[in-house]
């Protein structure tokens, strides 16, 4: 039986062909399997660099082009355009299988042979050239071919090697990427997702790299999965995976495991594959988990377009972690009234006064919750025994029980009101799940694993027995928005030598993650696991415009500026929905939204909005966490509105919490940031804040 491939670049343009060429195109290949039996429809090039290119016919105008194997009968189909555009396409390229990766690549001959001419003349001309430090060894082991080495040697910048993406072989274009960006020979070996050891593959077997190219070429074996693989175009995360991406969705391992990586590096996008792959073993249900309600329903969308099968969707549950603790506390207590942050204040307040400590309620509700509640300290031993790591600062003996006799006499107010916080429900929830020998869930997936506290962690320990693939956590450190810091390995959940990094960026620009990278540089911040994190190698292969910086006198022109942008955004064809505008405060959210209407712009908050609302979306940083635009603008970025004096806790009050609380700030920053796949707005007015030191120009 035929087998046909899609590659990865045609599904791209297929989502923007006309309807009725769409139409045709599916048609055509719905029937494919006869066409080739019969033997018609595939034509031979006559000026073809490589003679396993065809064209086929998809109406007058428009024609296919198709790779066909020498022997067996599995073809690829690479590009559908105007008729002459197709043959002159198929004239320049040529097909080969990578040696160290055994992918099949995709070269753009005639582009190399025109580019290298210039190339070497500016070479010879150059003090230094780009791989001066990489050996020919090296370079051969990583793939690199006789062709790509040659161009290779005579590049003497990145952005030359930038320009060659779009002809040179991918992985050997990947692989010298890599090599820019920083990476050893050994890390970008990793990241092409080859063995140690691995012998060089067979680089005349065509057939067999195609099958082994699955982040490139999806294999559809009849009309049904042909008709899938074209419902969602746009959606390529679905089914193009790079390896790494693969490895560690599919992968089996001896305990928990996790994936770290920069901002759209795809974490969530190997969540998704995993907890899919995970329920097609069918070993038992899975819960896929996060900290926010925006968060959990983002997942379930995402699973929604993941999951072929009701069987498999059945086995997979989505909630987030407050949900998952609240519906087993309830299970058994039934409703529990929930204290609001008002009333905990006021609570504080009162034993501060009563006990006349010499303390802010807010220190001590950060001492209940990073220290007792993460600790799980039960009482006044414990607590004068308890690690204040996190806690900057030294609290004396006396001081101590001064603080144990406050949280008690809190905790005890909490029993007599018969209230509850998250925490606390999170923290009885355990304990009952520590009772039942059946836990409800046989596997446990966790994106955004960076903001959850550690009684969450617990809840989730416990929710699943120590077993192979029991955990899977994705998370990035640089992204932490709250206060949150754990040792996985404290709480039970051990992911050493089962790590994985991602590092291509696949939603925002170059210029964007650069500037974005630059707010975060010489931040020391913790992986989770006893070390440090790096944001070393992580790149975008797309470019576009720098961000656009803009500082006013006064907030009435920052906000009618902002109108004007989104003005522009939209007169250039960008939908309301793919523009995300984030704010500090929920005030200046509501501010810019009264702006918007004014300006005639729909506008809706992210805290409201619906899948279907035609409308800009509005809300805070801490909102935005997850979500992605085309156009995004960060607004009130000025010296007294990011950090705002209220969220800092003051040097002279708590050393280390002071520092805690400027990353955390720089970091819920660099979140927003990192949002837009093509264009980011930030502004201010005043002075700008002093993360933007060294860009604001
Ligand atoms: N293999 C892939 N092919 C195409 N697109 C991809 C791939 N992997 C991820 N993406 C796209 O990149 C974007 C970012 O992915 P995702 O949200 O999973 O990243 P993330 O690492 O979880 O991001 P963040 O930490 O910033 O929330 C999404 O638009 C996703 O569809």
């Amino acid at each position: 039986m035929a087998k046909l491939g899609i590659d990865k670049d045609f599904l791209r343009d297929f989502g923007e062909l006309e309807r009725s060429v769409q139409e045709r195109v599916t048609e055509v290949f719905a029937k494919f399997e006869d066409a080739t039996h019969a033997g018609l429809h595939l034509e031979k090039l006559t000026h073809a660099r490589d003679g396993r290119f065809r064209t086929i016919r998809i109406d007058k105008f428009w024609r296919g082009v198709v790779l066909a194997p020498e022997t067996g009968d599995s073809y690829t189909l690479l590009k559908v355009l105007p008729h002459d555009d197709a043959y002159a396409w198929a004239a320049r390229r040529r097909a080969s299988v990578n040696a160290a990766t055994g992918r099949f690549e995709i070269s753009d001959v005639a582009a190399v042979e025109a580019t290298m001419p210039e190339l070497a003349r500016m070479a010879d001309r150059a003090p230094k050239r780009l791989f001066d430090g990489v050996g020919d060894a090296d370079l051969v082991r990583l793939g690199l071919d006789v062709e790509t080495l040659a161009f290779a040697r005579v590049l003497t910048d990145v952005v030359q090697l930038e320009a060659s993406r779009t002809f040179l072989p991918q992985n050997q274009w990947d692989a010298l990427y890599g090599l820019a960006a920083g990476l050893t020979p050994e890390e970008v070996w990793a990241e092409l997702g080859v063995a140690p050891g691995q012998e060089p593959y067979d680089t005349g077997d065509l057939t067999a790299a195609v099958e082994r190219t699955p982040e490139r070429v999806v294999l559809v074996e009849g009309p049904d999965e042909l008709m899938e693989v074209f419902r969602h175009p746009f959606a390529l995360w679905r089914i193009y995976l790079h390896p790494t991406q693969h490895q560690v969705a599919q992968a089996t391992f001896s305990g928990s495991a996790r994936v770290t990586g920069g901002p759209g590096t795809g974490k969530t996008v190997v969540a998704l594959h995993r907890a899919h792959h995970l329920a097609r073993l069918g070993a038992g249900p899975v819960l896929v988990t996060t900290f926010t309600s925006t968060l959990s329903a983002s997942l379930e969308a995402g699973l929604r377009l993941l999951a072929d099968s009701a069987g498999v969707r059945d086995l997979v549950e989505v909630r987030h972690v407050d949900q998952l603790s609240y519906q087993i506390f309830s299970e058994r207590h039934g409703r529990a009234a929930i204290l609001r942050d008002k009333e905990e204040k006021d609570i504080w307040r009162k034993i501060v006064k009563r006990l006349e400590l010499p303390f802010t309620e807010t220190f001590l509700a950060e001492e209940w919750r990073q220290v007792v509640l993460a600790q799980q300290v039960t009482n006044a031993a414990e607590y004068l025994a308890a690690k204040r790591a996190g806690r900057g600062r030294r609290l004396g003996t006396r001081q101590k029980a001064q603080l144990w006799q406050a949280i008690w006499e809190f905790e005890e107010e909490l029993k007599r009101r018969k209230v509850w916080t998250y925490e606390t429900i999170c923290v009885e929830a355990t304990r009952l799940l520590a009772e039942r020998t059946e836990k409800p869930y046989r596997h446990v997936i966790v994106d955004e694993a960076q903001d959850l506290h550690p009684v969450q962690w617990r809840l989730l320990r416990a929710a699943v027995c120590e077993s192979p693939d029991d955990m899977f956590i994705a998370g990035d450190t640089h992204q932490r928005i709250y206060n949150n810091r754990v040792s996985l390995r404290e709480i039970g959940i051990k992911v050493a030598g089962r790590s994985a990094r991602l590092t291509i960026n696949y939603r925002t620009t170059a210029e964007i993650l650069a500037w974005s990278l630059g707010m975060l540089r010489g931040e020391p911040i913790d992986d989770m696991d006893g070390s440090l994190d790096t944001v070393a190698g992580y790149r975008s292969q797309v470019h576009g415009l720098p961000p656009e910086l803009r500082g006013f006198r006064v907030q009435k022109d920052e906000l009618e500026a902002l109108a004007g942008q989104v003005r522009q955004w939209l007169d250039a064809g960008v939908k309301p929905p793919e523009i995300g505008i984030a704010a500090r405060s929920n005030m200046l959210a509501d501010s810019v939204l009264t702006v918007l209407e004014r300006a005639g712009i729909p506008g809706r908050s992210l805290a409201k909005a619906q899948d279907s609302d035609d409308a800009v979306r509005v809300g805070t940083m801490h909102r935005m966490k997850g979500l992605e635009f085309r156009c995004v603008a960060v607004v009130g970025v000025g010296e007294h509105q990011v950090p705002p004096a209220n969220a800092i806790t003051p040097v002279e009050e708590d050393e280390l919490t002071h520092a805690h609380d400027l990353q955390r700030e720089r970091c819920l920053l660099f979140v927003a940031c990192t949002r837009p796949r093509e264009q980011l707005y930030v502004s201010w007015h005043g002075a700008p804040s002093a993360f933007l030191s060294g860009f604001a120009g």
